[in-house]
């Protein structure tokens, strides 16, 4: 794998997104290898998938603008958008229960993969944020959908709409973080200990109530609200003030 680690440990599936200097952006490499390890983890016998990000400074900072810069119609934002957008939506719906590890910020595409899994824990001192409004788009790979199942309307609805950078202790109060780990303690010490009472439970157990949380969706409206948040965001993308929103963010 070029673009993530993955390791097994005491019934957890770690899984880390690994381009550091890029800030963990998101290729299309990325996407295949992630597409790949969640098939293998499927099939092994893991209670729990932690997602994290190399390095201290991101967990992921969305879509790799220096590559994506270059998608410029709403076709060819959408062949990007739709194939992360499936792999965001097995996240959402994958059998284990997933655990979003910030280790740094989660920005744009970042936070919206922060969404697609079940529980989110933050170092003290990180941020988060859906900044994609500052780049005149939307969330583009479901995750505006997901946000919604996550947290009351008025919290997605400032969260989304703001495009704000937020502290993970705000976060934390909107239950959107449902446990912060202080700096002076090791990341994973402290996801570890989150943890401990649901790796008492048998996989099938964990699994089992997962299932009943998801059968709480009509699968069919869910995918339809997700194809149409990525639709809308392939018509931003191809305007004007995307492209020159992008060039700033590369130029600055
Ligand atoms: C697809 C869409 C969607 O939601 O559907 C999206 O995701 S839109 C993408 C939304 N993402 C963003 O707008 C990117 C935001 N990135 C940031 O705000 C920041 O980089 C942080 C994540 C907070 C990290 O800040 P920090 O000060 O640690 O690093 P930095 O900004 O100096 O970045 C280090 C290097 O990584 C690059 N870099 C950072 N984020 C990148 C990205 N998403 N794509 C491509 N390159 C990126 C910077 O240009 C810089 O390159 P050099 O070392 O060469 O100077």
């Amino acid at each position: 794998m070029n673009t993530l680690e993955w390791k097994q440990e005491d019934g957890i599936s770690w899984i880390a997104l690994s381009r550091p200097e890029l800030r963990n952006a998101v290729n299309y490499e990325m996407m295949d290898e992630l597409d790949e390890i969640l098939h293998k983890i499927e099939a092994t016998d893991d209670k729990i998938v932690v997602m994290t990000g190399s390095g201290n400074r991101a967990f992921c900072s969305g879509g790799d603008l220096s590559l994506f810069h270059s998608l410029y119609t709403e076709a060819e934002a959408y062949g990007m958008l739709s194939k992360m957008g499936q792999i965001l939506k097995r996240i959402f719906l994958f059998p284990k229960p997933t655990v979003a590890l910030l280790n740094g910020a989660a920005v744009g595409g970042g936070c919206e993969l922060i969404t697609a899994c079940d529980f989110r824990i933050a170092r003290r001192n990180t941020k988060f944020g859906f900044v994609q409004g500052s780049l005149e788009i939307t969330t583009g790979w479901g995750g505006g959908t997901m946000l919604f199942e996550r947290l009351k309307p008025h919290d997605a609805m400032t969260y989304l709409m703001t495009s704000q950078l937020f502290a993970a202790e705000k976060g934390f109060e909107d239950g959107f973080i449902h446990q912060l780990i202080n700096d002076d303690e090791n990341l994973e010490d402290g996801l570890r200990q989150f943890l401990n009472p649901y790796l008492k439970q048998s996989a099938n157990v964990l699994s089992a109530y997962k299932k009943i949380w998801l059968n709480k969706f009509d699968l069919a409206t869910f995918e339809e609200n997700v194809e149409k948040e990525i639709r809308n965001c392939s018509k931003l993308w191809e305007k004007e003030e995307h492209h020159a929103a992008v060039r700033r963010f590369l130029n600055k």
